[in-house]
This record gives structure tokens, C-alpha cells and sequence, in this order.
């Protein structure tokens, strides 16, 4: 089943297109990152899933209700995580919880989701005393106190450590194990992979690359870098190598669809002529690698 529909999404700011024809859909109990730069019009279509924002044309259905005009019945069956959470500050942590609980239908116990959140400890602290990492684990508890058919995260781990961040990845699988369908948005490329079995990248409002998790880095070029040996001309490589702009500057990394036999090629060749490719590295392609990528694409292609 379908959780989340969007279909040639569009919302503009005054004459700024913020979102172009975006459509996407995410499945039932599935884990969908939302990725792009800055301003790449993420949170924007958050907003519209969530109820907040109208759009200005396209389709959008979140369990299959239109999430503006039936906006009451969305609410009761979604959690929200947005970048700025609107708390009262002179309020415990408790006192927010318990809050939160009088306007949701059957929430969690307040020890519950505090729980959930790594909160326990800080039950009694005023909310303006917390931390910009517990404030978003604040806001994850808030989210889920209604335990949400749908969950909608914009950049849920920005400024957690990695302790904390490791624990929301937790609750966020285990939510999704449980049936939650999942939205996020992040720009910790290393969270998305962890966490989402789909995803899209948008850029300047549009959508620039989509698909399953493991397809689409199985079909990314992976790398091998290693030292360059003084002395040697790169072009006298066996396969062609880029550079890496650290250290000294001789990193030299070859992009290759089966990096295990890049590798082979690159260390046969090197025995053969008694060099050692000190620090050699091999490795399947990440996030970091599409969007690299992506980027490269785009500015090959100009600025739009
Ligand atoms: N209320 C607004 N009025 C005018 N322009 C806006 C408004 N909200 C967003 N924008 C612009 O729309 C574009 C998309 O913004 P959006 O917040 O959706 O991007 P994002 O991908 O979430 O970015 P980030 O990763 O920085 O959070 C940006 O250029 C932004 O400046």
C-alpha cells in the first residue's frame, strides 16, 4: 500500500519556484530520505505533506487523504518533526510531554516516550536549559506520543552527538519494524543510507535522482584510492585516477562499477613493476559518491 503520494508537486514563494513538478511515492512501513542541498525545496514539501503549507498545484495524498483540506483527520494519524519546534521554555520537560498528551488521542505514557527520546534524566529541566541536541530529542517524543501512522522528521538529528544520534536511528527502524512509514529529511548522507531503503535527491526544487537505497549505490561507481609512489606518472596507470585534494596531494583515486577488480588491475600492475600502493583503499559507493557526482553533473551542465 501506498502511504504517501505526491504527483507534480508545485509551490512557489511570490515569482520563486521553491518546488517544480515533484512527485514521489513512498510505501507503506517504508523509510524515504528526502536529500538535496540547501534551499534545495525539502522542507517546503514536508510542510505541504504535513498540513502546514497549501500547494500551489500537483497532488499530494498522505494515507490517502489530502493532508491541507482534510487536515483534522491527517494530524490524528501523523507525527511531526519540523526544523523549529514551537515549545514553551519555562516548561519541564514533563510538564511539555504531559502538554502535548492532553491534545493527543491515546498517547503513550509520558515515561514512555521520554524513554523513547533518551529523555529520562532530564525529566525535570525547564525546556530552555536543554541542549540543541535534547531539544530535538524533545521534539522526536512529541512526534511519536500519538504513535503516528505516518512520520514526517525534518533533519531530526541536527546538533545530537553521535550517542544520541545512533539512539534515534534505533527508535526510528523500530517505529518503521512496527509498520510507521517514514519521511525524512537529513543532510547526514551516512544517516539517510543507514536508515532509508529509498530515496530522493532534489536540487533547486526539482528532482534530480530517485530510487532504491542498495540500486541505486549498487549501480554507483565505487572507488580505490591509494598513495601515488614518488616518481610515478599517473598517466602510465593502467586505469585512469583523479586526485584527491588532501594531504599531499597524490591521493590518487580511480571511480570504477567494480572496484574489487579495479583494485586487482591497479596491484597487479604495480607488482609487475616492484611498487607498493601504500594505503590502498576499496570501497562500494555511498551517498557521498552521488552526490558528488550529482554535483559534478550540475556544473558541467551550468547554474540553472
Ligand atoms: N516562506 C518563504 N518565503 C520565501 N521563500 C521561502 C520561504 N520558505 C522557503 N523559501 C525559499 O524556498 C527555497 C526552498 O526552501 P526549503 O526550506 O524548502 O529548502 P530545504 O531544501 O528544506 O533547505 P534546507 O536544507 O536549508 O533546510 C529556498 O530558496 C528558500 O529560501
Amino acid at each position: 500500500m501506498t502511504a504517501i503520494r505526491v504527483r507534480e508537486l508545485r509551490k512557489s514563494y511570490g515569482d520563486f519556484p521553491a518546488v517544480r513538478d515533484v512527485s514521489f511515492e513512498v510505501a507503506e512501513g517504508e523509510i524515504f530520505a528526502l536529500l538535496g542541498r540547501n534551499g534545495a525545496g525539502k522542507t517546503t514539501t514536508v510542510e505541504i505533506l504535513a498540513g502546514f503549507q497549501r500547494a500551489d498545484g500537483g497532488t499530494v495524498e498522505v494515507l490517502g487523504l489530502d493532508p491541507y483540506a482534510d487536515r483534522a483527520a491527517v494530524r490524528q494519524r501523523t507525527g511531526v518533526m519540523l526544523q523549529e519546534a514551537g515549545f514553551f521554555p519555562d516548561l519541564t520537560v514533563a510538564q511539555t510531554v504531559d502538554v502535548w498528551r492532553d491534545f493527543t488521542a491515546a498517547p503513550r505514557p509520558r515515561d514512555e516516550a521520554l524513554g523513547l527520546a533518551g529523555l529520562e534524566a532530564k525529566a525535570g529541566t525547564r525546556v530552555r536549559q536543554l541542549s540543541g541536541g535534547e531539544k530535538r530529542a524533545l521534539d522526536l517524543a512529541l512526534a511519536v506520543l500519538g504513535r503516528p501512522d505516518v512520520l514526517f522528521l525534518d533533519e531530526p538529528t541536527s546538533g545530537m552527538d553521535p550517542e544520541a544520534r545512533r539512539r534515534t536511528w534505533e527508535v526510528v527502524l523500530g517505529l518503521a519494524r512496527q509498520g510507521t512509514t517514514v519521511l525524512l529529511t537529513t543532510h547526514y548522507l551516512e544517516e539517510a543510507q543507514h536508515l532509508a531503503s529509498a530515496m530522493a535527491v532534489m536540487d533547486a526544487g526539482e528532482i534530480v535522482a530517485a530510487g532504491g537505497m542498495a540500486e541505486t549505490l549498487s549501480a554507483q561507481a565505487g572507488r580505490v584510492s591509494f598513495t601515488l609512489p614518488p616518481g610515478v606518472d599517473p598517466a602510465s596507470l593502467p586505469l585512469p585516477v583523479t586526485f584527491d585534494g588532501d594531504g599531499d596531494g597524490r591521493r590518487a583515486v580511480c571511480r570504477a562499477a567494480d572496484p574489487d577488480l579495479a583494485a586487482q588491475t591497479l596491484l597487479t600492475w604495480a607488482a609487475g613493476r616492484g611498487l607498493r600502493l601504500a594505503g590502498l583503499e576499496v570501497r562500494t559507493a555511498t551517498l557521498e559518491d552521488l552526490f558528488l557526482d550529482l554535483a559534478a553533473a550540475s556544473a558541467k551542465g551550468g547554474a540553472r
